[in-house]
């Protein structure tokens, strides 16, 4: 498998670490603006190859989709991260120039590529990119969900662990859908086990409302401490994603697609659950919602129709 990396900066450096570092590739491709900023961290991480043992050449250019060529996949990392005190919203008009112009530049050199968009904000950028390609909806993804269900995982097993039921992250499912922002994304605290003990068996409402506030702000609360946005959680999830497609191995993973009726919408692009393999998203896996987290799924939907209505004259 070949894979692109758009965008040679935090988020798009650490994913063609660890999609190299997974060794399901055979060559990776960054590229970016900056003169030599590719070029010199594709060397970098070619150099871990005898240390870590894999095998996968990673390339960097700057601004040559010539060497992106008959890429599979396509990660979308181009564009500025927020700054501390920002929503991801406020960098609608400045991503949106530049995720309209890589993915096109891309897509005539890989024409048969499944896209990753990861550039905030990510659903709307997905929305753009879908719409502007004119691709079909199987190869227009955007990653928000993988990593806003990690950070759901972190927090459940800090509470779990505070409350005397050892857990890590990893022993803990759990599952964020809806749109990938600070104020409506939804973790399903119904759904959310600890080894198959539903967490709500084992955590008190006050304690589960904190841990859905705390994901809900991850990405700010990171923003905050790092001066601008996480990159390792956010690499790894979207190197997973590619796995996932590498592999064939139909996982079920939250993530942003254009949806056609599931959950009972249509025309924008937002988190929900799919299969994914290697021809993209297979299908939209319907998880049923009541109560409070439907409506908490509407008002994220809702919100995600505002920000792809400040697309503008991107979507011509
Ligand atoms: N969907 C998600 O879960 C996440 C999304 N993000 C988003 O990912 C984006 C990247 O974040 P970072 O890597 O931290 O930012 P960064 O500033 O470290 O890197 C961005 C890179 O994009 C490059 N770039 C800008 N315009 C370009 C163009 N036209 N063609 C090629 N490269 C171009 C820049 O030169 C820079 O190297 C941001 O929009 C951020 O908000 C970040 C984390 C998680
Ligand atoms: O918070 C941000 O702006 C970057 C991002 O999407 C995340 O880390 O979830």
């Amino acid at each position: 498998m070949k894979v692109t990396v758009v965008g040679a900066g935090n988020v798009g450096a650490t994913v063609a670490n660890v999609v190299a570092l997974k060794k399901f590739a055979r060559e990776v491709v960054l590229i970016d603006i900056k003169e030599g900023v590719s070029e010199g961290k594709a060397m970098d991480m070619m150099q871990c190859s005898h240390a870590l043992n894999f095998d996968t050449t990673v390339k960097g250019v700057t601004n040559d989709y010539s060497a992106t060529a008959n890429s599979d996949v396509v990660v979308v990392t181009s564009g500025l991260p927020r700054k501390p005190g920002m929503t991801r919203e406020e960098l609608v008009g400045v991503n949106a120039k530049i995720v309209k112009s890589v993915v096109e530049q891309a897509l005539k050199h890989s024409p048969n590529a499944i896209f990753i968009i990861i550039s905030n904000p990510m659903d709307a950028m997905t929305y753009l990119a879908l719409k502007s390609t004119g691709l079909p909806r199987n190869r227009v993804i955007g990653m928000g969900g993988m990593l806003d269900s990690s950070r759901f995982r972190y927090y459940l097993s800090e509470a779990l662990n505070a409350a005397g039921h050892p857990a890590t992250p990893s022993d803990v499912d759990g599952m964020v859908i809806g749109g990938h922002n600070d104020k409506t994304m939804v973790p399903l605290v119904s759904i959310a086990t600890l080894r198959g003990i539903p967490v709500t068996q084992l955590l008190s409402k006050e304690v589960l409302a904190d841990v859905v506030q705390k994901t809900k702000v991850g990405g700010a609360t990171l923003t905050g401490l790092l001066g601008t946005s996480a990159w390792y959680a956010p690499g790894a999830s979207a190197a997973t994603l590619v796995e996932a497609i590498a592999l064939d191995s139909k996982k079920v993973i939250p993530c942003c697609v254009y949806l056609e009726g599931e959950y009972g919408e249509k025309e924008l692009c937002v988190g929900v659950p799919i299969v994914l393999g290697k021809d993209g998203f297979e299908k939209v896996v319907d998880v049923k919602l009541e109560g409070e987290e439907k409506a908490k799924f509407d008002e994220s939907v809702e919100a995600a129709r505002a920000v792809n209505a400040q697309l503008g004259d991107a979507l011509k």
